[in-house]
């Protein structure tokens, strides 16, 4: 058996390649030097006692929106700190909240902990106007200028009381600035005309990094995080990048898949990681090509199998009649074929079933997600065309991931399992 602790370790602070940690942000961004000026035009007026300026920022995600502005801001408070002005950042995450009302109880906490250190609890049991009444207050008790910086704000989707209300609010004694961060488009573009316009006084977009950025950007978590591993040119991290346990080769691989995907820093670090990590765990003494290779198929797959677990039933129903084409030996099955499978699995399961044209929206939104692959084909002179699907991941993957003790699940065990042998 391994003993924790070993000095055999390739990592010298595994942090600093653990995208999800809060451990270790970055301090600088010179991939993002314009967006952070723009920021920095954004907030100039707030450290200057001015009015503040509402801002809207957006991009995909892991453009280091978020890091971007935690730097910005922090630099913020640190002047305005120094210089005894009346500066307050408050940044509530919105992630997974669904509706204005848990917002506003999110952004209530957050103000109260300004004033009051952590551990307030979150209000409940109060209607909108009133939650709304109290963050007047508490942005009120605490004066001078707030910076509210909504993280995510397109969680909310078309609810955006919270956002009308505050950008339309005017607290005694307050310069209050709102900064909205978001990877969907359309959510600003769905908005409110009067919040966009109030909202979007400053627009920052942070473009998807491409390859030659992704690999500065892991050269520079590379040479922290790994032993032995350093670059002599900051402007240059990685043609300068020299290491005892990184081949050259891997992180232009991990760069290069990570561009191709969306250009996402997470991503790309994520990818780095898991590669680090499965050349530890095998005692080897470096990260080669070979890891990010294999770290790259293990994190492809694990996107997959969450994919199919979280499918909703009705393209989850449709993922079953390929497979059930699958395992009778039919090879690129046709929409309509499958279409008679599915209606019998709906009558097996008690389900509803969809029109035809409807379930070919459900295979082709299994082939987007890269779960089934898809091909068309002419049927022959003036007979138009016709798609075909095929399984893109194992029989076994599609039984394995259907939740067990759902209506699918025991239809699958039943039905599908015993005819895959
Ligand atoms: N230029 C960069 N240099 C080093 N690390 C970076 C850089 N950009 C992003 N990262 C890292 O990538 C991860 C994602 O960054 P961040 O959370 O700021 O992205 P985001 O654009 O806010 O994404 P989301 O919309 O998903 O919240 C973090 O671990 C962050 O430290």
């Amino acid at each position: 058996m391994r003993s924790f602790g070993g000095d055999d370790t390739i990592f010298a602070d595994m942090d600093r390649l653990n995208p999800n940690t809060q451990t270790y942000q970055p301090e600088t961004l010179p991939e993002r030097e314009a967006e952070l000026n723009d920021l920095h035009s954004t907030l100039e007026p707030a450290a200057q006692g001015y009015d503040p300026i509402n801002a809207f920022v957006y991009g995909p995600t892991g453009q280091g929106k978020t890091v971007g502005i935690g730097l910005k801001t922090t630099q913020l408070q640190q002047y305005a700190d120094k210089h005894d002005k009346d500066v307050c950042v408050v940044h509530v995450r919105c992630k997974g909240m669904e509706k204005s009302y848990h917002v506003m109880t999110h952004l209530i906490k957050a103000l109260r902990e300004k004033q009051y250190g952590p551990g307030e609890e979150l209000p409940s049991g109060h209607p909108k106007k009133t939650l709304f009444e109290m963050i007047i207050s508490e942005l009120e008790a605490i004066g001078g200028t707030v910076i509210v910086i909504l993280d995510e704000i397109d969680a909310i989707g078309n609810d955006d009381y919270v956002l009308y209300e505050l950008s339309r609010a005017n607290p005694e004694d307050v310069r209050l600035s709102l900064i909205g961060i978001t990877n969907d488009y359309r959510f600003r573009d769905n908005l409110n005309a009067d919040v966009r316009s109030s909202l979007g006084e400053d627009e920052i977009e942070f473009a998807p990094y491409d390859a030659n950025q992704l690999r500065n950007i892991l050269a520079r978590r590379a040479a922290g995080g790994l032993r032995d591993t350093s670059f002599s040119d900051p402007d240059n991290p990685f043609e300068t990048l020299e290491s005892d346990v990184l081949a050259e080769d891997a992180i232009p691989l991990a760069s290069a898949y990570a561009a191709q995907d969306s250009g996402d820093a997470r991503e790309a670090i994520k990818l780095m990681f898991r590669a680090c990590r499965f050349a530890d765990d095998a005692g080897e003494a470096a990260v080669t090509a070979e890891h990010v290779q294999e770290a790259h198929e293990y994190l492809e797959r694990a996107a997959v199998e969450r994919g199919i677990r979280s499918l909703p039933m009705q393209r989850a129903l449709a993922l079953l009649t390929v497979t059930q084409a699958t395992i009778t030996g039919t090879k690129a099955a046709e929409t309509k074929d499958l279409h008679d499978i599915y209606e019998v699995f709906c009558n097996d399961v008690d389900a509803d079933a969809i029109s035809e044209r409807r379930f070919r929206d459900k295979l082709n939104d299994l082939a987007d997600s890269g779960i089934l692959t898809k091909e068309t084909r002419g049927r022959g002179q003036g007979l138009g065309k016709t798609n075909r699907y095929e399984l893109d991941v194992k029989i076994q993957t599609v039984l394995d991931n259907l939740e067990p003790d759902s209506r699918l699940g025991e239809f699958v065990e039943e039905t599908l399992r015993p005819r895959h042998k």
